[in-house]
Formats: C-alpha cells, sequence, structure tokens
C-alpha cells in the first residue's frame, strides 16, 4: 500500500449486539477520489461509515489509512435526521464549530471570522448566517453542515446522504463544490446516495452494500 491509498479495509466485521451487520469487508479507497456507496435501507452503510471513523468498535479487521500513517483528519456529514432538532444555535454558530478543533484555550472565535465567512459563501450562505440553523430549509441545511466539515479541513470527508430531499439547485452546487475540493486539495470523499445513474455519472467509484458484504459497481 503507498500514499495513493487512502482507506484500506481488511476483513471488516461489525455487529450490533450479536447481530452481524458487515462481514469481513475488504476495499481501498484511492486518495483524491470520490467514492459513492449504495444499497438497500438497512444494508448497513451507515455502519460502515461509522466502523471507518472509528465510532463503532468492529469485532474484527483492520482499518488503515495513508499507508498506516495514523487517523487523518476526518470529516463527517451525518444524515440530518440523526441531528438534535433542538439545537437552538444560529448559522454562523453551527458552521463555526468547525474551527474548534483547531482553536487554542484561549482563542477567540472572533480572530477566524473571515474563515467561516468563506466557507459560508463556498456554500452560498453568506446572506443566512444570522438565522437559526433549523430555520433554514433541508437543503440550506445541508449546505451548512458541509461547510462547517469543510472547515475543519478533513482529509478525508464522509457524506451520509448529503442529496437526500435536495433540490436540483442545491444538488448541483454541492456536487461541483465536491469536485472542485477533489481537483484542488486531492481531498477524498466517500458519500452514501441513493441514485445509482447519478453516481455513475459523476462519482470515480461505486460500492453496492448488501447481505453483509461491499462489493465493486464500478
Ligand atoms: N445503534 C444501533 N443498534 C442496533 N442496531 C442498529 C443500530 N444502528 C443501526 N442498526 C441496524 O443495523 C442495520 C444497518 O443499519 P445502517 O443504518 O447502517 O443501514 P443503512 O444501509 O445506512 O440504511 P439506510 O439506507 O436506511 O440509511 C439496520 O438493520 C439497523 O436497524
Amino acid at each position: 500500500m503507498n500514499r495513493k491509498t487512502a482507506i484500506r479495509v481488511e476483513d471488516l466485521t461489525v455487529a450490533y449486539d450479536s447481530r452481524l451487520i458487515l462481514e469481513k469487508v475488504s476495499l481501498e479507497v484511492t486518495a483524491g477520489q470520490i467514492v459513492g456507496f449504495i444499497g438497500p435501507n438497512g444494508a448497513g452503510k451507515t455502519t460502515l461509515f461509522r466502523a471507518l471513523l472509528g465510532l463503532i468498535k468492529p469485532i474484527a479487521g483492520r482499518v488503515t489509512f495513508f499507508g498506516d500513517a495514523g487517523r487523518p483528519n476526518l470529516g463527517y456529514v451525518p444524515q440530518q435526521d440523526r441531528l438534535d432538532p433542538l439545537y437552538p444555535l444560529t448559522v454562523w454558530e453551527v458552521v463555526a464549530m468547525g474551527l474548534y478543533r483547531d482553536l487554542g484555550p484561549w482563542e477567540r472565535l472572533s480572530r477566524h471570522k473571515s474563515k467561516v465567512l468563506d466557507a459560508l459563501k463556498t456554500v452560498r450562505l453568506e446572506r443566512e448566517y444570522r438565522r437559526k440553523f433549523w430555520e433554514l430549509s433541508h437543503g440550506q441545511r445541508q449546505r451548512a453542515l458541509l461547510a462547517r466539515a469543510l472547515l475543519s479541513r478533513p482529509e478525508i470527508l464522509f457524506l451520509d446522504e448529503p442529496f437526500s430531499g435536495l433540490d436540483m439547485e442545491s444538488t448541483t452546487l454541492i456536487s461541483q463544490q465536491l469536485t472542485r475540493l477533489k481537483s484542488e486539495q486531492n481531498l477524498t470523499i466517500l458519500l452514501i446516495h441513493h441514485d445509482l445513474p447519478f453516481l455513475r455519472g459523476w462519482a470515480d467509484r461505486v460500492f453496492w452494500v448488501d447481505n453483509g458484504r461491499v462489493s465493486p459497481l464500478t
């Protein structure tokens, strides 16, 4: 494996209680690629992402990043329905959370205003920043969550159904931004999406998740 392999998964097995969800999954993701995951509801796509992110402990197997260089900075945009709807934060505050990892203990967020503003501009939300996050449309919220993830400068970005419920305009905006980040910053992007023709046309590779297995479609 060389630096060009962003993620290497070997014989990954994940279970909830005693129920096997993923069984001996092996795959590789090349750095700087957009990789789609598709499969039936409940097949284990989110579980795969959570295991790769280190949020669930697998019962067996190994995940290595960039030739075993330790855990890189991983960005994650979960499905919106898994967020806490009571969050009373503004759009600005939600996006600025992407900076927390970089801030020193006494450093003030206000020093980084321009970074937050740039991130908001990337997803065309610069005029919405004072609004409450939960007052935004679904598509605008998705864009804010992407801006938050990008602000943390991930080396690998995981997106769980980033286009679900989005209109054409937001889908096009987000997919164009992701393609740009891939080309300009060699960002590795993994996403779950249910539209196979779209994935075939846009992603570099597509994996099918079903029956505990993950197999390449393209
Ligand atoms: N925390 C949990 N505890 C127990 N079972 C779980 C947990 N999370 C998910 N599951 C179960 O594991 C299976 C895989 O769920 P997962 O969310 O990974 O599927 P998915 O492919 O992402 O589905 P969808 O396309 O519907 O989002 C499902 O049967 C689900 O009910």
